[in-house]
């Protein structure tokens, strides 16, 4: 995200002061936008955006004393539902609008056109009280006090949201088990590795006991355990409280390890709403599977549903469709080729929605 050079930001929010951009602007309107499946639905709802806009407004120096002002539509009508319980991968390219439309849904942001509600709250109109129902995880930054012994930042937090103490050493103790944090305690924040910072992060959004979760990139720069751990934990979080999470991320195995479902957003509009298979087939993405043979051999072949694409010395890397089971081409070669080794790639996010896109166009350019 970001605009450069010369460029200024107005981080507050472009309707506030009645200045709006978005003001008088129709809400839940058409957009004319092109989706693929469905926008939420099932059991009670629990969060509901219809027609939801924030529009920015950039000034940028043309000259000495010249500033010319711009619009920035970082989220242009997006419409979804997300059911109580329910855990969505909210994803898309960067600048797409994922940070804006979370920070909208934590009331951080007001939105400039639209209708918005978190747990039956309007997130601008009352913040505070929204502030008791959700609990927010920013990969990159960490909310906690710095020098503090970690301790010492749950019971601060403790003061903030006002728990009652009971509660509190009830949540802390589940926490302090289960996200492995006991040996932690006493150490200030600034001396956790990234790993164990995520986990003290995660623990102390949920002392407060949030109903939704919003967590922004909550594995970047995890090693393999500490990914795992993070991803349990959620899981378990998920399936024992029936807390609502919606996970943003720019790792497609989060998405695939914990949602059912997937929200995608490019250019502030939704592209996708769906499960993530249905992703992959709209986009035709491939995964791939690295294969190491004993020695150096031709180019697999004739193996149903993948192709081989690369092969370096005794590796050879065989695609196949993202949707498919990689269990019989992995069955298949390891009975005609003297297999050593295999691991599997997935695609990266960026290639399942540029694959999205050019299928998009395909149709329409013949
Ligand atoms: N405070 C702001 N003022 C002006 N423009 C902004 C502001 N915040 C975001 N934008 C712009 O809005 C667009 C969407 O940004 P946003 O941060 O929501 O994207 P994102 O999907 O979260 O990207 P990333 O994955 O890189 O974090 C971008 O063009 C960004 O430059």
């Amino acid at each position: 995200m970001g605009e450069s050079g010369a460029e200024s930001r107005t981080d507050g929010d472009a309707t506030g002061g009645g200045t709006g951009v978005g003001a008088g602007r129709e809400t839940g309107r058409k957009t004319g936008r092109e989706t693929y499946g469905p926008t939420g639905g099932g059991a009670e709802v629990c969060v509901e955006a219809v027609g939801l806009e924030k529009v920015f407004q950039v000034r940028r120096r043309t000259g000495v004393l010249r500033r010319e002002r711009r619009e920035v539509r970082a989220v242009d009508g997006i419409d979804f539902t997300v059911a109580r319980g329910e855990m969505v991968g909210f994803i898309g390219p960067n600048g797409a609008g994922k940070s804006t439309t979370i920070k909208m849904l934590t009331g951080i942001l007001t939105p400039s056109g639209g209708r918005l509600r978190v747990a039956g709250i309007d997130p601008a109109r009352e913040r505070t009280r929204l502030t008791r129902r959700i609990g927010v995880v920013f990969g990159q930054r960490t909310t906690l006090w710095w020098d503090l012994p970690l301790r010492d930042s749950y019971a601060l937090v403790r003061r903030i949201y006002r728990i009652p103490g009971e509660r509190y050493r009830a949540n802390l103790d589940r926490c302090v088990e289960l996200l492995d944090l006991g040996e932690l305690l006493d150490v200030p924040v600034r001396q956790l590795s990234l790993g164990q910072r995520m986990r003290a992060d995660i623990a102390a959004a949920l002392l407060h006991d949030p109903e939704v979760l919003y967590l922004d990139e909550p594995t970047i720069g995890l090693d393999v355990i500490s990914k795992a751990q993070v991803r349990d934990f959620l899981r378990d979080l998920n399936a024992e409280r029936g807390t609502t999470v919606l996970l943003t991320t720019h790792d497609l195995t989060d998405i695939e390890q914990l949602c059912e479902r997937v929200i995608v957003i490019d250019h502030g509009r939704l592209m996708y709403d769906g499960a993530l298979a249905g992703l992959h087939e709209v986009g035709e993405s491939e995964r791939t599977l690295v294969v190491d043979l004993e020695r150096e051999l031709p180019p697999i072949e004739g193996v149903p549903g993948a192709r081989t694409v690369r092969t370096e010395g005794p590796r050879q890397w065989l695609a196949f469709p993202a949707s498919a089971s990689a269990a019989p081409i992995v069955a298949r070669i390891a009975a005609d080729h003297p297999l050593v080794d295999l691991s599997l790639r997935e695609p990266d996010i960026e290639d399942v929605i540029a694959r999205m896109y050019a299928q998009q166009r395909r149709p329409a350019a013949g």
